[in-house]
């Protein structure tokens, strides 16, 4: 039995602390709202974030970070990208020995644009890291809750720590592989919420099935050009973290980007979406960050250019389309210059 502690309570980091404790562990779940937490202790129910689903006992549920790290070997970030330097810079004065963070979130970061695990490298001192370690994959929280097969990657630079994350999560319901590429599992996490997005709108504008399938796969192409280009294994994004997660997340109405693109494409405005969404929607911010980055970097990005307008400036989702279908002639690998 190891001790997990697990910093963010919505409905990712509930399912993934029920993984953890059906596999026998001591799990400490963190939520900074102290009537959820107490909520949860007392019905054993996440009824904010997980609802119908009954958490084993092996969860216990804090208010207080500092009790929920006590003792804890591991550490499961799993708050919205853009709480994490808040939460990390609470956690680094209330750790003495080294611990593995992993994380399961997916975004990267605007401005600076550092993917999760260059953040958690800034904010804790080296000392106190025994290894960085993502989870990420094709994985809604409503579907593992329902204890459904799931499959996803533990992705380190250090392959015993991958391992020994696989081992912790890994059961019946829940299969685990390993991946050493961190940086094309983290982009691909991110950047598939952006694909998502663009999807919903075209599904909730009815432009079809046809339309869909352009867009993962155009988008599946832009996500692998910025990714080779920023050190990724172009393979990767082949796995399950990059077109596995882009199926699921383009396809099922439990995806939050999904729906916020579906809701769009019926003529909702993006502020009345998010206000009403009362959870994560990942891809508006990263939409942010990786068209900064395909400026920096160069990249070709037509869809995230096209959605960055949507979002941010005001172009209408029929332009958007327009402009999109009207750029000149291409070579489908193009911008792959290897596979020419
Ligand atoms: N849901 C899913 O199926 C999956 C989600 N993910 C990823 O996991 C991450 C978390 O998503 P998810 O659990 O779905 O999000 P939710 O919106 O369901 O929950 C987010 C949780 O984080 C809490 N939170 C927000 N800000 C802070 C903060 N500053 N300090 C402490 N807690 C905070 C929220 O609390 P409050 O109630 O106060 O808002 C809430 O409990 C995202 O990056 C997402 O992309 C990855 C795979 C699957
Ligand atoms: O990453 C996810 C599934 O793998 C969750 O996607 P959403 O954040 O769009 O719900």
């Amino acid at each position: 039995m190891t001790v997990v502690a697990v910093a963010g309570a919505g409905s990712w980091g509930t399912a993934l602390a029920m993984v953890l404790a059906d596999n026998g562990h001591e799990v400490r779940l963190w939520g900074h709202r102290e009537e959820l937490m107490q909520e949860i202790n007392e019905t054993r129910m996440n009824n904010r974030y997980l609802p119908g689903v009954e958490l084993p006992d092996g969860i216990c549920a804090y208010a207080s970070l500092e009790s929920a790290l006590q003792d804890a070997e591991h550490i499961l970030l799993v708050v919205p990208t853009k709480a994490y330097r808040d939460v990390l810079r609470q956690i680094r004065p209330m750790l003495s020995s080294p611990v593995t963070f992993i994380h399961a979130s997916k975004g990267i970061e605007p401005d600076s644009s550092k993917r999760i695990s260059e953040v958690i490298e800034e904010e804790i001192p080296a000392h106190l890291i025994a290894s960085v370690v993502v989870l990420s994959g094709p994985s809604h929280a409503e579907e593992v809750g329902l204890r459904h097969p799931t499959t996803v990657t533990s992705a380190s630079k250090h392959l015993e720590a991958a391992e020994m994350v696989q081992d912790l999560f890994m059961n019946s319901y829940f299969r685990v592989y390993t991946n050493p590429d961190i940086i094309g599992v983290e982009l691909g996490g991110a950047l598939k919420n952006i694909i998502a997005l663009a999807a919903g709108i075209t599904d909730g504008l009815g432009l079809g099935d046809n339309a869909k399938a352009a867009l993962m796969t155009r988008g599946l192409a832009e996500i692998a050009r910025l990714g080779r280009m920023m050190g990724a294994n172009p393979l990767t994004f082949a796995g399950l973290t990059g077109m596995g997660d882009l199926i699921v997340t383009c396809t099922s109405v439990h995806s939050r980007n999904w729906r916020t693109g579906h809701m769009l494409g019926k003529g909702q405005s993006l502020e009345d979406v998010l206000a009403n969404m009362g959870m994560v929607v990942e891809g508006v911010r990263t939409t942010k960050a990786a068209y900064q980055l395909a400026g920096k970097m160069n990249v070709e990005m037509p869809i995230t250019i096209a959605l960055h307008e949507v979002l941010f400036n005001g172009k209408s989702v029929k332009e958007a389309v327009e402009s999109l279908m009207g750029r000149v002639r291409k070579h489908e690998m193009e911008a792959i210059p290897d596979l020419l």
